[in-house]
């Protein structure tokens, strides 16, 4: 058995990726961010006060016939940016793209951060990443791939994201035709519980390669790139009106420059970023925001939407492994 189910940018930005998913019987459908970088499924539902959830479709667990709550379970999450979300929990049928797990686990959200609130394009999230990353106690619940790989032909997922169109999640299967170049796998370390994985140089433009070991997740719930210092500052060093601005928190440059393309290594071929999709977004007049970022020093680099967006990327749990495929 396979999925597939098409996902969508939320906005003009491209700031993250909406999927419709079915929860429940009759199906109450939900447009969720997809995000292998968390392990919950958490949604807005009939438990979240109404004023967090006006402009969000919510589930409503007791119009399923069948949901069942999990008694005396409960969930927290704080993400990379500081939002947040709580609250109980429930397992019911949830469908993604044609394929159905019964008694997944769907985390009922009765408090939400006001960047959720705020975030109508969404009304959760379904976490992608390592079972081991779940926050629900006492008893840590499985991500809907993990209960569904069993079931698929073949225990892998496919993220294909698209500047300004759709893309498509795919399960138990690989579409190679939707990419332009051979898959490279590499293997992923699962201790911190994400799609984590080592890259051992960059290059930019059709400059030299360097070598900088990177240690990454590949994450499509993060909107932009984020890498170490000395890399982001040799990137912007090559584009001339670039500058750091405290204000905005990031490079920005003039939006008329053509950027250099990024590369990173994946095992012994290289995944390359155009410079088109590093001109992230406009913020006034003629600045625009660059795609690749600064990880802050947080320890691990993100691989967000921005590198996602030049690639095929198959998240392989049978084999522990990724695999980047040049689009
Ligand atoms: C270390 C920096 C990571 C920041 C990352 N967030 C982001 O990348 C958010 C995503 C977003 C888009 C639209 C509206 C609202 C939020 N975007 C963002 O900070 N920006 C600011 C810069 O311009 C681009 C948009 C994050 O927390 N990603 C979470 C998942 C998101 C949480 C907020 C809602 C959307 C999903 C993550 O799971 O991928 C994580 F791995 F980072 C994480 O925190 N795991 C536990």
């Amino acid at each position: 058995q396979t999925g597939s189910a098409p996902n969508h940018p939320s906005d003009s930005e491209d700031d993250e990726y909406i999927t419709n998913v079915s929860i429940g019987t009759p199906a109450q459908v939900l447009p969720l961010d997809f995000d292998t970088g968390s392990s919950d499924l958490w949604v807005f539902s009939s438990e979240t006060p109404s004023s967090s959830a006006r402009g969000h479709t919510i589930y409503t667990p007791s119009k399923s016939s069948t949901s069942k709550k999990v008694s005396g379970a409960s969930w927290s999450i704080t993400y990379g940016d500081n939002s947040s979300s709580s609250g109980d929990v429930y397992t019911d049928t949830v469908s993604i793209g044609g394929f159905s797990v019964t008694g997944q686990a769907v985390e009922s959200a009765t408090k939400v951060s006001s960047q959720f609130v705020q975030d109508t394009s969404n009304s959760g999230l379904v976490g992608l990443a390592l079972d081991s990353g779940n926050t629900v106690k006492p008893t840590k619940q499985k991500t809907w791939f993990s209960n569904a790989s069993s079931h698929l032909a073949s225990p892998v997922f496919t993220a294909d994201l698209n500047h300004q169109a759709d893309g498509s999640y795919n399960f138990g299967f690989i579409d190679t035709s939707l990419a332009s170049g051979p898959i490279t796998y590499v293997p992923i370390s699962t201790g911190n519980g994400f799609w984590e994985f080592t890259s051992s140089s960059y290059a930019i433009g059709g400059g030299s390669s360097k070598k900088h070991s990177t240690d990454g997740i590949a994450d499509t719930g993060t909107t932009l790139l984020l890498l170490d210092d000395t890399i982001v500052d040799a990137y912007y060093n090559q584009v001339q009106s670039a500058q750091y601005d405290d204000s905005q928190e990031g490079y920005t440059f003039d939006c008329s420059e053509d950027l250099p393309s990024f590369s990173f290594a994946v095992g012994s071929s290289t995944i390359t970023v155009p410079g088109s999709l590093i001109n992230f977004a406009p913020v006034d007049g003629n600045t625009c925001f660059g795609g690749l970022q600064s990880d802050d020093g947080i320890g691990i680099s993100i691989f967000g939407d921005v590198a996602i967006k030049a690639a095929l990327v198959v998240f392989d749990l049978g084999n522990k492994r990724l695999g980047w495929a040049q689009k």
